[in-house]
């Protein structure tokens, strides 16, 4: 691993690609944000603990995970923009804000270092991407965190000198905690679900059986949690899919189900997710508890608020929306694509 001990705020710098827009200033830090933002609001179902869902309710959320209008300048969109200001345009307030701490870069993989593709095996991300997260890990401690199992996320990000976290933070190939704020070259896991493996298999056999009724649903094994496609799936097939899901893990009821871009996400019900992956690696990396320590979170879906919350209640560091639309959040900043996580590096 890079010795990352040395740096801070400052040589953000060197790693930054695209200039601040001039006239920009924080005016306070972080900005406003919606605090109204709890994870009952972001379509978290969990059926251990929720029992029946609603008819319908399902569906709803599916459909309301995949917004269909951009933002425009305008009216509650411009309100939105002005709660999550673009993490470019306020580049100079970001660094201003990090001046002196230790940077610690947190990044999602799919729709934040590759774009959002029909094919989830195709989401490869690009070589400038690769080579700007490679200056990034560089400079701070870089991890990535992933829906996907880790192998699959490695196997597209390939870089040795990051910390992966795969199944949304349930899996996660971290440092040694240790005192003098260096990552030792040994490595320690931390799988908190590996109970849970066989049941999964077995859904995911089960899934994938009844998913070849549905033309173009897909189910994808990452390992701790289970993604079900519909990207793919007429509309109109929809409700049939959810049910279908639904149906199977009425049998397991310690098996919860979340949503993600054109997705379901079903997952043991246990309190882990992305959030707790930050706050693992964190302290796996020696900054727990430090004030000096600047964690940058940069992801684009509900299950990133996990990480966002986290930092929002930490009150240190900042998250980034990556997103085209308006969405309820805790990130203090946005993105409005992948390429934009390109030039922010
Ligand atoms: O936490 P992430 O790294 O963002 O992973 C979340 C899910 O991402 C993938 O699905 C999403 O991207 C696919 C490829 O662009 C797209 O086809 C799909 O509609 C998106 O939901 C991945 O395939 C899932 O396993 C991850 O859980």
């Amino acid at each position: 691993m890079t010795n990352h001990a040395a740096f801070a705020a400052e040589d953000a710098v060197t790693a930054v690609a695209a200039p601040a827009q001039p006239g920009r200033h924080f005016a306070s830090f972080p900005p406003r944000r919606a605090r109204d933002c709890r994870k009952a609001a972001l379509g978290r179902m969990d059926l251990a603990t929720s029992g029946v869902l609603m008819a319908g309710s399902l569906l709803d959320s599916m459909k309301a995970s995949s917004p269909r209008h951009a933002m425009s300048p305008a009216g509650a969109d411009q309100e939105w923009i002005e709660k999550h200001p673009s993490a470019l345009e306020w580049f100079e307030g970001v660094l201003a804000a990090a001046e002196g701490k230790q940077i610690v870069m947190f990044l999602d993989y799919d729709g934040t270092l590759s774009p959002i593709v029909e094919d989830p095996e195709r989401a490869v991300m690009t070589e400038e991407m690769r080579e700007a997260v490679r200056g990034v890990a560089q400079h701070f401690p870089t991890a990535i965190v992933s829906g996907r199992c880790r192998d699959k996320v490695f196997n597209f990000v390939k870089l040795e000198e990051l910390y992966y976290a795969g199944s949304h933070g349930m899996d996660i190939k971290g440092p040694t905690k240790v005192s003098n704020h260096k990552a030792k070259a040994d490595e320690v896991l931390c799988q908190p679900a590996t109970k849970f493996l066989p049941v999964i298999q077995k859904v995911y056999e089960t899934l994938t059986a009844k998913m070849e009724s549905i033309p173009g649903a897909m189910v994808e094994n990452n390992k701790f949690c289970l993604s079900v496609h519909f990207r793919c799936v007429e509309e109109a097939e929809w409700d049939a899919l959810g049910r279908e899901v639904r149906a199977v893990l009425h049998d397991y009821p310690k098996l919860c189900l979340t949503e993600g871009r054109k997705v379901l996400e079903i997952r043991p019900s246990i309190k882990w997710d992305k959030g707790n992956a930050l706050e693992f690696l964190l302290e796996s990396l020696g900054f727990a508890g430090r004030g000096d320590v600047f964690p940058i979170y940069i992801g684009d879906d509900r299950t990133d608020e996990d990480a966002f919350e986290v930092l929002h209640n930490m009150g240190q560091g900042i998250g980034i929306l990556v997103t085209k639309f308006p969405k309820e959040t805790s990130a203090s900043y946005s993105l409005r694509e992948p390429a934009e996580s390109f030039y922010a590096f």
